[in-house]
């Protein structure tokens, strides 16, 4: 009997067109794990402010970042597929999805049902938990399935930090940049959440959103801060990277709220003003290259710190197509 392999990501816009932009992010933060407030409020945020004006810049900065071969996030995900597929042999038939526009996480399970598996794993593509990304792929598996005459075993991977081979790419692709260059700092830049989405999945109120989360434990395995520091402490002790030589940070801060902390754009400007000249980045949370990284990290991140003062920014890629990705794929698909 075959077993399912669902790989979900994000999701991206079809092209960089206003509209299709626009339609990406209506379903995006109209997703009450992502824009977590009250439904009414929250159609008004996303039809009446955030669609309307956000799209046309987003639409230009994703101009910026699609290829000939479209979004990066997109077609990182699928030339993960037929390696996935040779490695995990012909008792697998694994397929793939996007939690926001296509393929849909419908079109995905619809498949691995026709396939009669006997079994489905679906794998959230984030390293790190947070409601927002891996909660909501879950919440939209169990939503489709639970209509299903049928429901076979389903198991989800809710994080894999921990990884040995997912961190050993990271620090790979770090190295290569080290061997070129003597950087003074090392940055870890994660997507940036709203306080309360972690706080509201805080057990027993324990985590305070401050030095709390540099220890990771039991009680905090799931605080998504408390997960970036522990990944970046597990990177920077492949790569020999002292604790005073790195930062951790937060970017991509959407409204008035207070998100997470520190924010990158803050830690840069620090960073410039200390003398510091030449800076690696990293980004974790981020298994394929996409806006965030490539624009917001590689290109906006590196003008603003220059301007402040710095040389040198660069950007360590995503996992992107990596083999050794791939074979961290296959290890979380057989470990039970
Ligand atoms: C890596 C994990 C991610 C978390 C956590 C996350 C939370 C989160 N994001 C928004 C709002 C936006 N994010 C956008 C793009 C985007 N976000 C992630 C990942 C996480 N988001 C990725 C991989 C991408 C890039 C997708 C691509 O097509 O390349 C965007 C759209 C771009 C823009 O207009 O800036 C928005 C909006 C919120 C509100 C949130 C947590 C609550
Ligand atoms: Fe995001
Ligand atoms: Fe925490």
């Amino acid at each position: 009997m075959k077993k399912g392999v669902l790989l979900v990501n994000l999701g991206t816009p079809d092209s960089t067109s206003v509209a299709d932009v626009r339609k990406y992010l209506r379903e995006f933060l109209s997703d009450k794990r992502v824009i977590d407030i009250p439904a009414v409020p929250r159609w008004m945020l996303v039809n009446l402010i955030i669609a309307p004006f956000r799209a046309p810049k987003s639409a230009a900065e994703y101009r910026k970042l699609f290829t000939e071969r479209g979004s990066p996030l997109k077609y990182y995900t699928e030339d993960l597929l037929d390696p996935l597929r040779a490695l995990l042999g012909a008792d697998y038939v694994v397929e793939y999805a996007m939690r926001y526009q296509s393929p849909s996480i419908q079109s995905g399970l619809d498949k691995l049902k026709a396939a009669n598996v006997s079994s489905i794993h679906v794998i959230p593509m984030f390293p790190q938990y947070a409601s927002a990304t891996t909660g909501s792929v879950i919440d939209k598996v169990m939503e489709i399935t639970k209509t299903w005459q049928i429901i076979p075993e389903i198991r989800f991977t809710s994080q894999f930090l921990e990884d040995d081979k997912f961190l050993e790419v990271i620090a790979k692709n770090g190295r290569r940049w080290m061997e070129k260059t003597d950087y003074d700092h090392f940055v870890f830049s994660y997507h940036g959440l709203p306080e309360r989405q972690i706080k509201k999945g805080s057990v027993g109120n324990q985590c305070q959103l401050g030095a709390c989360c540099n220890k990771f434990h039991e009680r905090n395995q799931f605080c998504y801060r408390a997960q970036c520091f522990h990944t970046s402490r597990l990177v920077a002790d492949k790569l020999g990277i002292p604790e005073d030589k790195y930062t951790v940070c937060f970017q991509s801060r959407l409204g008035k709220d207070p998100w997470i902390q520190p924010y990158t754009e803050d830690v840069l400007k620090e960073l410039a003003k200390s003398g510091k000249k030449k800076v690696l980045a990293f980004s974790p949370a981020f298994v394929s290259d996409c806006l965030e990284t490539t624009i917001e990290v590689g290109q906006e991140y590196k003008e603003e710190f220059i301007e402040a003062g710095g040389e040198q920014w660069d950007l360590v890629e995503s996992l992107n197509d990596d083999p050794l990705w791939v074979e961290s794929l296959a290890g979380l698909v057989r470990e039970r």
